[in-house]
């Protein structure tokens, strides 16, 4: 068993972001959350992460309502990789992935083999463990990103939330972080913006527009050229890719700059 969203809605600051959003993640799928600027991925995210309430509707962690269990127990399941703050403080890059064994320990223990064992694990799986004593405030933005993964996988989590996991990164270390995900045996829920990505790595995709479920399903079925046109106001064309038997999208150059007049461009 893993999460189960039925019928979730959030207002915030009056406006309804979340409306009546249903998920039922496979254990061990990976699903990606698309939809425009706005649409409501990272509230969706954060109501799954436990960090807020819904107004209406159900979120169950292996049957139970999230809300009810003790916030270390959700963490203990739970790792999410949502947009960052920024920090002064002299913390290594070790530091913050050791912080993903905190829901682990107990509340006087050091860190134990288990603990070293499973940040250097996460480490390696990002390549970042010739970098585990650098300072965070001297990494690159792909690094900081990779170092937040990191710090979550080094939590075991059996879900994993990403909000724009592929944020900074150059085009290696995009796929060869979506790869990884797409093989962890954890259920992931990833917002991204890059329909191609998630064509390629997702087992199933949700689109959102406004806060509302507008397709779910997976990639080749959802990633349609009606489906671009009506989210995202684009003309595309999507092919298949023999290799994989999943869908490529392409985009066309006419569709560019229609909402914004003329004397804008
Ligand atoms: N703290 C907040 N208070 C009030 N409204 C908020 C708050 N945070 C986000 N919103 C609004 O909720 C709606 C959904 O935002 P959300 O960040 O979930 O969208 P998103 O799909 O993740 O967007 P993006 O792709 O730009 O990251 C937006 O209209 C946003 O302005």
């Amino acid at each position: 068993m893993t999460l189960r969203i039925d019928s979730v809605s959030w207002r915030r600051g009056g406006v309804l972001v979340v409306n009546d959003v249903t998920l039922h993640p496979r254990p061990g799928e990976t699903v990606g959350l698309l939809g425009p600027n706005g649409s409501g991925k990272s509230s969706l995210l954060r109501l799954m992460q436990a960090a807020s309430r819904p107004d209406a509707g159900s979120i169950l962690l292996d049957g139970e309502p999230i809300s009810t269990l003790p916030r270390r127990a959700v963490a203990q399941r739970i790792a999410a990789v949502t947009q960052q703050a920024e920090t002064d403080t002299d913390i290594t890059v070790h530091d913050v992935v050791r912080l993903g064994r905190t829901p682990h320990r107990g509340l006087w223990g050091g860190a134990s083999a288990r603990d070293d064992a499973a940040i250097y694990e996460a480490l390696d799986r990002v390549g970042l463990v010739d970098q585990a004593g650098r300072f965070w405030r001297s990494l690159s933005g792909g690094e900081r990103q990779r170092a937040h993964i990191a710090r979550a996988l080094a939590q075991e989590p059996r879900e994993l939330l990403l909000d724009e996991p592929t944020n900074h990164l150059d085009i290696r270390h995009q796929l060869d972080l979506l790869h990884l995900i797409s093989t962890l045996d954890v259920t992931s829920i990833i917002a991204l913006h890059d329909l191609n990505l998630a064509a390629m790595f997702c087992d199933s995709i949700l689109v959102l527009k406004r806060g509302r479920v507008i397709a779910a399903g997976e990639p080749r079925d959802v990633l349609t050229p009606p489906l671009i046109r009506e989210v995202y106001d684009i003309e595309a064309d999507v092919t298949v890719v023999n290799e994989t038997g999943g869908v490529s999208v392409s985009f066309k150059r006419s569709s560019c700059y229609r909402s914004l007049p003329a004397t804008r461009l």
